[in-house]
């Protein structure tokens, strides 16, 4: 089908239709002053805010050797867990997004149990995270110089009160990096709140593209590439001619 009608075939079980209406932002960062574009690679990844989802890291266990899931609530880390180790009884079916992002990675789509045992050797763990703590994560869970490269999506202005707060959650995260260490960060623009089940009215920071840039300033990151403020639909067709990286175009999904 279309790019839009795979889109939708892929998006639509994750987050609902109504994301569609949300404008995102996807700003790739790096934690040091210079803005040269480098390689985002290296050994660990870390996840900030999982959830209960994988989407975000389907490509990265291709480029880092370990991959760190995090989540407040024990609930989502279950969830991870039971997909870890693979004993059946997942609420979420990830075959359909392993399968896409095999297509996008140029891989056969009959690829994707191959990626997904690869996924499982890669997660190295999966550990509380409170973006809101200077320290978020336990002290001894990552390397002493820190992680090479954060992923965080829809996570920092769903759980921060008020731009403050969101501000400083990012200067949080932001110790978790080594210096130069790559941060991308995927929000939503403009929300000020979403539906987590039926009923559940989950309170979103409304931010606009000037109050990203400014935060991510503050909190000592320098902007490498971005998007801003395209809706789902946008985003998806620019991305697909857009000469990033899959490790970018994947982490939409
Ligand atoms: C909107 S969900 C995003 C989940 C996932 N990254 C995704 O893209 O679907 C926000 C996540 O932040 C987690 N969260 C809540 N409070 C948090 C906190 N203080 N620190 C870090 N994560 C938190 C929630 O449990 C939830 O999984």
């Amino acid at each position: 089908g279309t790019l839009q009608e795979v889109f939708q075939q892929l998006y639509v079980p994750h987050f609902g239709p109504k994301l569609f209406g949300v404008k995102v932002f996807i700003a790739l960062c790096r934690l040091c002053p210079l803005s040269i574009p480098g390689d985002v690679s290296g050994e660990v990844l870390v996840d900030i805010g999982s959830g209960p989802t994988l989407y975000q890291v389907l490509s990265a266990c291709e480029v880092f050797n370990k991959v760190l899931l995090t989540d407040f609530l024990e609930v989502n880390r279950q969830e991870l867990r039971r997909w870890l180790q693979d004993e059946g009884g997942c609420n979420m079916d990830w075959t359909p997004y392993l399968q896409h992002v095999c297509k996008l990675e140029g891989r056969r789509p009959s690829a994707w149990m191959e990626k997904a045992a690869k996924l499982r050797q890669a997660i190295a763990d999966i550990l509380p995270v409170d973006v809101h703590s200077p320290q978020p994560l336990a002290p001894d869970a990552l390397p002493s110089g820190g992680a090479d490269c954060l992923v965080s999506c829809f996570c920092l202005e769903s759980v921060s009160p008020d731009l403050p707060a969101f501000t400083r959650a990012l200067g949080h995260i932001g110790r978790l990096l080594r210096p130069s260490g790559h941060l991308l960060l995927i929000g939503a623009l403009g929300e000020s709140y979403y539906f987590g089940g039926p009923g559940v009215k989950i309170p979103v920071v409304p931010l606009n593209e000037g109050q990203v840039c400014d935060s991510l300033k503050e909190s000592g990151f320098t902007l490498i590439r971005h998007f801003w403020s395209f809706s789902l639909e946008v985003l998806f067709k620019r991305n697909a001619k857009n000469p990033l990286t899959n490790f970018l175009s994947v982490v939409i999904f």
